[in-house]
């Protein structure tokens, strides 16, 4: 009987193209979906890829198991939440010890830390790996940020680096650490994919209504920007989301698009993870925040009827201006998001690598970018110090904050909502000033609550003589 290399169940979007990745990639793949119409259509498709040979399709469950040679490695690649765990019951009495589940969703790291406590028992190998790069990624070659059993990551490593994307003939898939450690860098990775969209709707926002730009031209400039410093794959598609007309009517598709951002949950999960552990993200934060308030649509309305619409004129900003604040913005984000990759590191025993981290995500997914590059380098030179304070991001800093400022300035006087790039000037401006302003806070937290403050050379925990009464 052929036995597989690999079995996969979940034959949706991302399951069926990282089965034909796979396939093609040499391997032999036993597949499996709860509906088995969806499993006559990825034969359809491998057949018409000259892949069929490669596939073994099996609608039973059990039969699916069999087909796959130990120590087994097993994709799946459903719905994330409680289908993941009503695949994990349905497998159990099927697998054997050392085989090993690989779920490839969006999954919570907490979920998967669980699913890993309970299988290890059981002497089941559970890795939960993030994949990013959608459905071309998928296909040919997406960034794979695998966490869990390291044992039985040795038994998959071959076909996952295989079908990852190429960065300079560096595999984009790693192995990061225990437990949830891979989806938590997935989710970061959302994160930071939620700040660099916001941030760039924002830039678009200020061509749109600020310079009176058409989609048009503002596609042209972001071709133009993807050939310099901010050279990426959300810059380049962008540029033909602006560009793409929507034929029945002839008009730009952009400005028929309803300005309702839709989530799935891992922008929320970044924030809600960098909140519990203390690290500032406030680009994130803002980022999520935003997608928020583009729901509200009504409320937007009815909100815009009371104070009017924008009565500001022209921005008072170049491009050049606009492509200076958009990369400033971007390396407060991407410092804030490794910072909180470095925290959840020490919390949890990860050990993350965040130079190997910073180079898995240079080509495959959805954040690829030309300074990432640049990252995993600074990062390879040794500590895991904020970006901010790295010589290279010293001097990009200093050379574009003053853009991001002098942007943020014409969003305020324009009536421009730019949440989450004046989130990162703040954050930067805040990050920078070695005489904050929380001694004030610290005072009005011994007023009411007597919380005690320091004094430099003279202890913690002191208190004021604060006024009894007040009114006075
Ligand atoms: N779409 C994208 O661009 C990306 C998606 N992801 C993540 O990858 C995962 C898969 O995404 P996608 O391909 O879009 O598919 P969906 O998230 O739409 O999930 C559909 C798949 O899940 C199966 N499924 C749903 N409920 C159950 C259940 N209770 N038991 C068994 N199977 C079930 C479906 O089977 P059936 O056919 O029987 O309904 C189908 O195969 C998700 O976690 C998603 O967040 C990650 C990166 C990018
Ligand atoms: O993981 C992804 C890309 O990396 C998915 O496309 C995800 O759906 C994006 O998140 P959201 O739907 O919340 O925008």
């Amino acid at each position: 009987m052929t036995t597989a290399d690999i079995g996969l169940i979940g034959l949706a979007v991302m399951g069926s193209n990282l089965a034909l990745n796979i396939a093609e990639k040499g391997y032999t793949i036993a597949v499996n979906n709860r509906s088995p119409a969806r499993i006559d259509e990825f034969v359809t498709m491998a057949k018409e890829q000259g892949l069929a040979g490669k596939v073994i399709p099996k609608a039973d469950l059990a039969e699916f198991v069999q087909a796959v040679s130990r120590p087994r490695s097993i994709i799946i690649m459903v719905k994330a939440g409680a289908p993941v765990d009503a695949m994990i019951e349905q497998l159990l009495p099927h697998l054997e010890q050392g085989d090993a589940i690989i779920e490839c969703g969006n999954s919570l790291f907490t979920d998967t830390q669980r699913r890993f406590d309970y299988l290890k028992p059981k002497g089941i190998g559970y890795l939960g790996a993030g994949v990013s790069g959608g459905e071309e990624g998928a296909r040919h070659g997406p960034s794979i940020m695998v966490g869990g059993s390291k044992e039985q990551w040795h038994n998959a490593e071959d076909v996952l680096t295989a079908i990852a994307a190429k960065f300079n003939g560096e595999s984009c898939c790693a192995y990061l650490g225990e437990g949830g450690a891979g989806h938590f860098v997935k989710t970061i990775h959302n994160g930071i994919e939620y700040g660099d969209m916001q941030m760039i709707a924002e830039v678009y926002g200020v061509m749109r209504d600020g310079l009176g730009m058409a989609p048009q031209a503002c596609a042209d400039v972001f071709k133009e920007w993807n050939r310099g410093p901010l050279n990426s794959y959300l810059i380049e598609i962008t540029g033909h989301v602006l560009a793409a007309i929507d034929e029945p009517t002839g008009k730009p598709l952009v400005e028929l698009i309803l300005d309702k951002a839709g989530q799935k949950g891992t922008g929320v999960w970044s924030a809600i993870a960098a909140q519990q552990m203390g690290v500032p993200a406030t680009a994130i934060e803002g980022a999520v925040a935003a997608r928020s308030i583009s729901s509200r649509k009504d409320e937007r309305i009815a909100a815009e009827k009371i104070y009017g619409k924008r009565s500001a004129g022209k921005a008072d900003v170049t491009l050049a201006d606009l492509e200076q604040a958009l990369l400033a913005g971007k390396i407060v984000s991407y410092a804030q998001g490794f910072a909180v990759i470095a925290k959840a590191s020490d919390e949890n025993g990860w050990k993350l690598p965040l130079s190997t981290i910073a180079k898995i995500w240079r080509a495959g997914c959805i954040i690829r970018s030309r300074f990432l590059d640049q990252m995993a380098a600074a990062y390879a030179k040794g500590d895991n110090a904020n970006l901010l304070i790295v010589p290279d991001f010293v001097t990009l800093m200093k050379e574009n904050h003053g853009a991001l400022r002098k942007v943020v300035a014409a969003g305020a006087v324009g009536e421009f909502p730019l949440i989450c790039l004046s989130a990162a000037l703040s954050y930067f401006d805040s990050y920078r000033q070695a005489q904050g302003t929380a001694n004030l806070i610290q005072g009005q937290r011994d007023f009411f609550g007597a919380h005690g403050f320091e004094i430099e050379g003279r202890g913690k925990d002191l208190h004021g003589e604060w006024p009894s009464t007040l009114g006075n």
